[in-house]
Formats: structure tokens, sequence, C-alpha cells
């Protein structure tokens, strides 16, 4: 019953509702005991002879009067506690989904996605049940049966209360038990069904790669097996969840089992009426919903104990890149100066950068050379804050970039990454992300600038193609080139192209190049790239090998070095040559 009070705070917010709503819950406990009180008194007359029309239409009528007010009072207790419990849910959902907003990629990296939707789907849910039907269930148990015990005891008679009472505390034990074993089982369940739904994901997020590689099959049978695993883990909660019915109603059979037999015993003795044991009787099936209830009480609370426990450690994770108190609420603007001593991945214990230094003057390329894996991203993915735990500075304009205020430096940055991702709306929707404002001329001049204007204005509905899953698929390339827009729709003080123009051809990557030089004057840009086309314009290129700066320099101080950004540009300049068949 933890979860109760851990749910605290929200039942403070909800107070009004959840009072109110009790409140109304009680009426309606203490309305369905006079029923059988009512039958007991009708039973009496009856074998007394001494029933009259008039008697028995005042009880009816306060039946039906009865009846109707439990219609209504129902109606509006369910409102209320039912309605804070979804918004108890949207208050979560919210909470989690803003926290996920603000974490860093570290954190993507050790989580799965399957795993954070379970979180946001399954967990959320049961977190609501407990909010709504545990405090149904836990309310109308300990009022409806201690309205119905009260009513057996003082109406009737004590003592045979007493008697039938007497298996309760085994019922108290016994679901006491099976609640603890419920929580343990709990947890495996929801673990295998975020590892299920991690899989369903990335199968279909991946069905192109396991289609090309003929693995469906297998992909089936590992599917297949982690559905077998939650079957399994919720096979071993229903296990213990079907105990408690059998239980309760072995228990409710020894209840009726004393009533008879001591209830007939009285009777007999004259110590109460035919109509008091008529009235008993009927008690003790009013205790059956009290009592399944409660056993409905450990299965909801449990599973919400589990979901809530799991949402809270994720909503205490820390965001590791925040603002500083007294962050600069400015966009960065000015010269660039990187000076990095060291710099590991967290979680990875080798050296990603290792004495990385140099600066780029406001207005001017800096373009990036390198072998796969030997840095590039790694230093841009440090110029965007992604991680803060290099030893160094960054400077941005002479301040350190984490002293401003994240999502000014962000806006500062237009960072066209090496994997695009474009999202399910338009053409021009995923050009004006960062600008949902920005008028269709805009939008097609960003565009036109990224070279990709003609290619959309091709497609059926120009702009307003739609992109993704529901829409057009559009080829690598064009893909890079509206990430390129997109980037370029905010007019940044500092363009970031990580590798972006490896999908295009020669001539295109040298119209956007000379577009890119004509109109961000003034303004600072980085390219990394493996065609050294890409970046021999460049102010400064700095060749990275292991993590290090090898050389740096202009293109002519490169080449006159003949060191290796020169091995390089001869092999690619050799390369081009082959494959334009030889003919210089
Ligand atoms: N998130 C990460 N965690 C741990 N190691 C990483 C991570 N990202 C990259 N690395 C490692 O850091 C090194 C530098 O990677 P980086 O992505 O900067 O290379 P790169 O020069 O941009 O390569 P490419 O040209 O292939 O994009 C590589 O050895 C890579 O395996």
């Amino acid at each position: 019953m933890r979860v109760f009070w851990e749910l605290g705070w929200f039942f403070k917010e909800r107070k009004e509702q959840y009072i109110l709503g009790i409140f109304l819950l009680l009426i309606v406990a203490f309305l369905g005991v006079l029923p059988p009180r009512i039958i007991g008194f009708v039973v009496d007359r009856i074998s007394q002879d001494t029933l009259t029309p008039e008697y028995l239409l005042q009880w009816l009528g306060i039946l039906a009067a009865a009846a109707l007010a439990m219609y209504v009072l129902r109606y509006a207790w369910r409102l209320l506690i039912f309605g804070s419990s979804i918004l108890l849910a949207r208050n979560l959902r919210e909470r989690l989904f803003q926290h996920f907003t603000q974490m860093s990629p570290a954190f993507y990296q050790k989580r799965r996605v399957g795993d954070l939707m379970a979180h946001a789907t399954n967990d959320l849910q049961a977190v609501q049940q407990t909010a709504g039907a545990g405090v149904l269930t836990l309310v109308d148990s300990i009022a409806t049966g201690g309205f119905v015990i009260a009513a057996m005891a003082i109406t009737i008679d004590w003592k045979l209360t007493l008697i039938v009472l007497l298996p309760m505390p085994l019922m108290a034990y016994m679901t006491n038990y099976y609640g603890k074993l419920m929580h343990q089982r709990f947890h495996g369940a929801q673990e295998a069904f975020s590892g299920l739904n991690d899989k369903t994901q990335e199968s279909i997020s991946g069905m192109k790669v396991i289609k090309t590689f003929g693995q469906e099959q297998q992909d089936i049978e590992d599917f297949t097996k982690m559905s077998e695993r939650v079957v399994a883990e919720n096979i071993r909660v229903a296990r213990v969840d079907s105990l408690f019915d059998p239980t309760i109603s072995a228990i409710i059979g020894v209840c009726y089992f004393l009533t008879i037999s001591f209830g007939s015993y009285f009777v007999v003795n004259g110590d109460m009426t035919i109509g008091d044991l008529v009235a008993f009787t009927a008690y003790l099936g009013l205790l059956v919903w009290p009592m399944l209830a409660f056993g409905w009480l450990f299965n909801i609370v449990e599973r919400g104990r589990a979901s809530y426990d799991r949402i809270r450690l994720l909503l205490a994770e820390p965001i590791d890149i925040d603002d500083r108190k007294d962050a600069i609420d400015e966009d960065p603007t000015g010269d660039l100066t990187v000076s990095l001593d060291r710099f590991q991945f967290t979680g990875d214990q080798r050296t990603a950068l290792r004495n990385v230094h140099f600066t780029v003057k406001r207005g001017e390329t800096l373009g990036i050379a390198g072998k796969t894996g030997s840095g590039k991203s790694a230093i841009l993915r440090l110029l965007l804050r992604e991680f803060d735990n290099y030893e160094g500075s960054i400077l941005f304009g002479g301040n350190s970039i984490d002293s401003f205020k994240k999502q000014r430096l962000r806006q500062a940055i237009g960072y066209v990454p090496q994997d695009h991702f474009l999202f399910s709306t338009s053409i021009a929707g995923n050009i004006a992300f960062a600008r949902p404002d920005a008028s269709l001329q805009s939008v097609q001049e960003a565009a036109a600038l990224a070279h990709i204007h003609e290619d959309i204005l091709n497609f059926t509905d120009g702009y307003a193609t739609m992109v993704g899953e529901r829409g057009v698929s559009l080829s690598g390339g064009q893909k890079q080139r509206i990430s390129i827009a997109r980037a370029l729709m905010t007019k940044p003080e500092l363009l970031i192209l990580d590798d972006s123009l490896s999908a295009v051809d020669a001539k295109t990557e040298e119209a956007i190049l000379k577009a890119l030089k004509k109109t961000r004057t003034g303004k600072t840009t980085i390219i990394t790239s493996h065609r050294l086309s890409a970046i021999q314009h460049a102010h400064q290129i700095l060749v990275m090998d292991g993590g290090t700066v090898a050389e740096i320099g202009s293109h002519e101080e490169l080449m006159r070095k003949k060191g290796r950004y020169y091995e390089m540009y001869e092999l690619q300049q050799l390369e081009a040559l082959v494959e334009q068949g030889g003919e210089a």
C-alpha cells in the first residue's frame, strides 16, 4: 500500500475531487446495507402473518429511493475518482516526455527505445489504475465491508457476527502473502514486456535490413522467443492472481457454513428471528464483493508500485547537460577556440580525442579531414555540447560554451548530422522545422541554397509532399540536401556539415559550396568530409588521425608540406582519374 503514500503529492493536488468522491462512495456503501435489513423486516412480518400493504409499500419506497440515489452517486464518484486518475497519467506522461527531451545522447545510448516506450505506456497505465481502481477498491472494500459488518453486529447479532468473522485473519494472511509474491513476479513481467517492445520497435525500423539479408525467419524466431517469455512471465503472475478468488470463495463458504450452523441454533433457541437469519445471510452475500475487491486491490497496487518505481527511477535520472544558474541568455557569436586536452565518451575506456587545439575566426570556414573513426564527429558533438566531460575548454566569442543557455547555443548552430532524420510531415515542414512560422518563400530560398529546390518542384505535391512512413521515398542525396536546407533556415552563426555532402555528386557539391560561400559571409562554417574537394576551399583544414590533430593549415600549406593531407589528396585525384577512365 506504500504506493498510495508515494502518490500522496497527486492526491493532495486533487484533494477536493478525491474527498468528495470518497464521501459519495461512503454514502453508496451505506445505502448498500439497507436492502438485506429491509428483506429481514419483511420476512419477519410474513412469518408472523402481520404484513400489511402499507408496511410493504413503505419499505419498497425506501428501497427505490436508495437505488436511485446509489445510481446517481455511483456515477458522480466514478467521474471524480477515475477522472482524476486520468489526469495523473497525463501529468506523469508530460513529465516523462519533458524529461526525455532534456536527456543527453549518453542517456539514449544506454537506454533502449522500446523500454522507454513501455514506461510511457504500460507503466503509466498501471499507475493510473492505482489512482483510480486502486483507490476505489481500497475505500469500497473497507467501507462496504465495515458497514456490512457493523449492520450485522448492531442490527442483528454481535455473537454470530464474531463467529462468522473468525476465518478473516486467515484471509488477511493469505492475501498479504500472495501480494508479496505478485510484486516480485510483476517486475519480471514488466521487464519481459519492455524487452518485447524494444524488439518490435527495432525489427520494424530495421525491416529493410532484415529482408535484405533474408533474416526474416531468424527474426521471427527471436521474436517468438521473447513473446513466449512475456507469456511465461504473465502466467507466473496469473498463477498467483488466480489464487485470490478460490481462497476468498473458500473462506466465504466457511462463513456460510458457520452462519447456517450457528444461526439456525440461535433461531431455534429464540435468540434471533427467521427474518434476522435471512438478513444475516444476505449481508454475508454483500461481503463477497469487498473481499474480492481486497484481492484485486493487491493486484492493482502491486502492479502500480512496480510501475511507479520504474517511472520514478527514470525521472530521477539527472539531466547531465544542464544550464548553469548564471547562464548567459544571449546567442553566442565570435571566434571559436577549441583547446581539448582529452575526451572520452561516457562509459568508454578509450580516449576519443587528445590534444586538439585550433581557432576558427568568425566568418571563416574550417574543414576537417581524416580517416573514419579519427574523431571528426567527436569534435562536432562537443561543440554542440552533447557531452561536458572533456578536459580543456571550448570558447565561443571568448565565453565557454557551457556558460551559455543550452537553447541559445544550439539556436546559434545549424547542424547537419551524418545520419539524416526527416519527420513524417511535408517537405516544407521539414525544412522549416526550427522556424515553423517561416514563409514559403524563405523555405524555398533555403532549398535553393541547398540545391534541392528543383527536385522538390518535381514531386507531385511540391513543397507539400509528405515525407516518411506515409509519404514519398527520398534518395540519400535528397535527404541530405533537405537536412542542409533545414539547417540554413535559421541563418545560423555556426553551420556544421558533418559529412553532409557524401551522397551528392561532385557538381552538386560544388554548387552548394559556392552558394554557401556567397550567402554566409561573416558567419562561421565547419565541414567534415572524406572527400577533400568539399573542404579544400576552407580557410583552414584540420587533419585528424587517431583522435588527435595530425596536420593543420590551408590547402596550399598542407600540399606544400607533402604530409598526410598531400597523400590523401593525391590518392583521391588518382581515384577520380580511374573513375573517369584514365583520361587526364
Ligand atoms: N558514443 C560513443 N561512445 C563510445 N565511443 C564512440 C562513440 N561515438 C564514437 N565513438 C568512437 O570514437 C572514435 C571517433 O569517432 P567519430 O565518430 O568522431 O569518428 P569520425 O572521424 O567522425 O568517423 P566517420 O568519418 O566514420 O564519421 C571512434 O573510435 C568511435 O568508435
